[in-house]
């Protein structure tokens, strides 16, 4: 046996997972998602995407997306850069989730947030490498969905209604997923997806808690 062990029983004791959370656009995933970050004890890292569309006011390289030209971003595609990656929308846009982001996240043992599309979640969910945790979040009706997008005024009519037309076939899909949250209101939905997250990793085999 070699005392010298390259990792401590600390770094090995909760190893990292992926947790997938998607649901139509407007449901309020990246409100929910920025706040369970801030409250939620459990070790989170956020995987910041990469995507063709525009920034929007506010928006920052890096931080919302990597923003990439369509060339970059077919590069990378053909380069293997992503582990899923969709047009999103069917208005040209891509959208891509990057594996060095989340290898990196989950070899240092972080529950790595992926918030994506349906079609990118269908793409990893069954996936025996990644046996990510899915969480399906929606706001309970499709007019209160198309309130938040149409206040939220970032959308050109022709975008909110590809969003919305998306959504509804995206419904269909709530079975697919382990877990769904409805987000009335957003303080309650951080609470329930944090408890989630606790409760499973206190299921994990290497877990002292
Ligand atoms: N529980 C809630 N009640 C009312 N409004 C909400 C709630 N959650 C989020 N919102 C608002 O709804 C709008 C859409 O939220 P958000 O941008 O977080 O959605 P999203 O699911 O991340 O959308 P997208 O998939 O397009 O990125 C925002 O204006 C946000 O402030
Ligand atoms: N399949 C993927 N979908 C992604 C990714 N990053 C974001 N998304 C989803 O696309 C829309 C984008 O909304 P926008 O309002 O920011 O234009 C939204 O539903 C995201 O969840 C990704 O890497 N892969």
């Amino acid at each position: 046996m070699n005392d010298s062990a390259p990792f401590s029983s600390d770094e090995t004791a909760h190893p990292g997972r992926l947790v997938i959370i998607s649901g139509p656009s407007g449901a309020g995933k990246s409100t929910v998602v920025k706040q369970l970050l801030q409250r939620c004890e459990v070790p989170l890292q956020l995987s910041v995407s990469a995507t063709t569309r525009e920034p929007r006011p506010g928006e920052t390289h890096g931080k919302e997306y990597f923003f990439l030209s369509h060339d970059e971003f077919a590069t990378r595609r053909q380069t293997g850069d992503f582990l899923e990656c969709k047009e999103v929308f069917s208005m040209g846009h891509w959208y891509g989730t990057l594996a060095d982001q989340v290898a990196t996240g989950l070899n240092a043992g972080k529950w790595v947030i992926l918030e994506i599309d349906v079609q990118g979640a269908l793409a990893v969910l069954d996936d025996p490498r990644y046996r990510p945790l899915t969480i399906f979040v929606h706001p309970g009706s499709m007019d209160e969905l198309e309130r938040r997008l149409r206040n939220r005024g970032t959308e050109s009519e022709s975008s909110l209604t590809a969003r919305l037309e998306t959504a509804a076939a995206e419904m269909q899909c709530l079975s697919r997923y382990q877990y769904e949250i409805i987000n009335e209101s957003v303080d309650n939905a951080v609470t329930e997806i944090c408890q989630i997250l606790k409760d499973q990793r206190k299921k994990s085999p290497c877990s002292k808690n």
